[in-house]
């Protein structure tokens, strides 16, 4: 495969498939892990580009392949870089950190060093793949250094970046030892995305008062009005941008005869409840699964749900396995379901069914064909692509979606049940509303979420930021350039 071909580049951390070492030695792809390959790999397949990531196994060289019409470039991490880059730095410090510090981040020197050689790495393996003047869209918080130093590698390229995660709010961000550098990182970028206006407004505030930059200071829009950093001769646009699900798709997915057939076996395998709630979610502490399981407890307890007739089921891919603050939450919420089965369930009839391993897309879209009421309670969440795939998965116009007000999801999914993590009585209120709910005011609901979600889809998420990426190529724009791209 020749080199620096690629007129279009995504760099994330994660490649959309991880290499599996099989025991009998051999090897096979499969698709990683959480939302961002979820949104981006259906772009990229239909747009002919490359990807420079990492294939999620340490200690592997490999050379670049074709793989579903993607040119693959994969970043080699050693089991330091991976112990120090994305189980330290990335995801014990930047996610707890950009999170709400719901758990602790850990500053951590050796960490820190390890982000920086890593995130060069990825700038130099970019600098390789991308034609000249090609456009480069880097992805998230595990890279945040790259477009500064892709920039001084290669200043023939046009560069995006897209945060997935909240951006925090800055008396937060203002614990992180290396902000400087972070904020100077991103500014490397021409556009810099986040999914909500206050994210983006966050960042505005940092390059101005952290760096000194003169920057725009009205609100900004989602997919327009962008806010404008001014980084000496360069302009850097700032904007929102939600992400979402390839809608279309997973309608027309969940449509199909033997996928309504499946939900129907689903249910029958349940013991024909006549309530199934379901949770679908990466093992994270900011997902909120303990929440939701915790409100279970008391609803029953308190007879507000009855365990002969309601069961749960959660669906927990298992994440970032070898970080304390995760293996820790495993243990809790395995010691909670095991609490509320060994109280309420009868032999064969599990009160809460929990399997801890990926599902199959198709099985998956069953499981919310199948769901009554799907759970969404994450006590923070960039956005959350679950919310949206359930939605999609319900032309029949039944179900209840519970949403938490913090997932980036809640600002476009207004008609869903929304809760307060925080307040343990709102959750259950609204899972008892949500399981009682009047049909044809469900049905109401969910037209309107779905009027929603099939209207904004990841092609049309995608097409925003890289039309306002492309517009930063062209022209020079002012300060306070004001400039819709929807
Ligand atoms: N147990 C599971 N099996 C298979 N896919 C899953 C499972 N849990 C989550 N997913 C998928 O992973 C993605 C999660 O995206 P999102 O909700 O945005 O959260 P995150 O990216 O933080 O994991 C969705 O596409 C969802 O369908
Ligand atoms: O790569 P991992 O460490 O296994 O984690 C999986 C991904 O999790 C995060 O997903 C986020 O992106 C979603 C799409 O924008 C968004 O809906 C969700 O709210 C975020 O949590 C992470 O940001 C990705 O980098 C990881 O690949």
């Amino acid at each position: 495969m020749g080199s620096a071909a690629s007129e279009f580049v995504v760099v994330a951390n994660r490649l959309p498939v991880d290499l599996e070492k099989l025991p009998d030695g051999n090897t096979r792809w499969k698709r990683s892990p959480g939302g961002l390959v979820t949104a981006l790999e259906p772009i990229l397949r239909n747009n002919s580009g490359a990807w420079v990531g990492w294939p999620g196994v340490p200690d592997t060289e490999l050379e670049p392949i074709e793989l579903d019409g993607i040119e693959m470039h994969p970043v080699a991490l050693s089991s330091k870089d991976v112990a120090d880059y994305y189980e330290g730095f990335s995801n014990a410090t930047l996610w707890p950190l950009y999170h709400d510090v719901i758990v602790r981040p850990e500053y951590r020197r050796e960490w820190w060093n390890s982000y920086v050689e890593v995130n060069r790495r990825f700038a130099e393996a970019t600098a390789e793949a991308a034609a000249e003047g090609a456009t480069v869209w880097v992805q998230d918080y595990q890279l945040q250094l790259v477009p500064k130093m892709l920039r001084m590698l290669r200043p023939d390229l046009t560069i995006g970046f897209f945060l997935h995660i909240p951006f925090p709010p800055v008396e937060l961000f203002m614990q992180m030892p290396w902000r400087t550098e972070i904020v100077e990182g991103l500014l490397g970028a021409d556009l810099i995305g986040f999914h909500l206006p206050g994210g983006a407004e966050n960042f505005l505030f940092l390059a101005r008062r952290l760096l000194g930059h003169q920057t725009s200071r009205g609100n900004v829009g989602v997919r327009s009005k962008l806010g404008v950093v001014q980084v000496g001769f360069r302009t850097v646009r700032v904007g929102a941008f939600p992400i979402s699900i390839a809608s279309g798709e997973l309608d027309t997915a969940a449509r199909a005869k033997s996928v309504r057939d499946r939900a129907r076996q689903i249910r029958k395998e349940l013991g024909n409840p006549k309530k199934i709630m379901l949770g679908v979610d990466r093992l994270d502490y900011t997902k909120g699964i303990d929440v939701r399981l915790d409100a279970l407890h008391e609803l029953i307890a308190e007879k507000r749900v009855d365990p002969s007739e309601t069961v749960m089921v959660q669906l927990a891919t298992p994440s970032r396995e070898r970080v304390e603050s995760y293996v820790q939450m495993r243990g809790e919420i395995e010691m909670t379901v095991s609490r509320i089965n060994g109280e309420y369930a009868e032999v064969g009839r599990p009160v809460v069914h929990y399997i801890h391993r990926p599902i199959p897309r198709s099985e998956l879209i069953a499981f919310f064909v199948a769901a009554d009421v799907m759970l969404v309670t994450p006590l923070r969440d960039g956005m959350n692509l679950v919310a949206k795939e359930y939605v999609a998965c319900r032309p029949d116009l039944g179900g209840a979606l519970v949403l938490s007000e913090f997932t980036g999801a809640a600002a476009e999914l207004r008609q869903a049940f929304l809760c307060n993590p925080h307040d343990l009585e709102d959750v259950k209120d609204k899972m008892e509303a949500a399981l009682t709910q009047d049909r044809e005011d469900g049905r109401r609901h969910m037209r309107a979420l779905r009027r929603q979600v099939l209207a904004h889809d990841v092609d049309r998420w995608a097409k925003a930021f890289l039309t306002a990426l492309s517009r930063d190529s062209v022209a020079g724009h002012s300060l306070m350039s004001t400039d819709p791209t929807d």
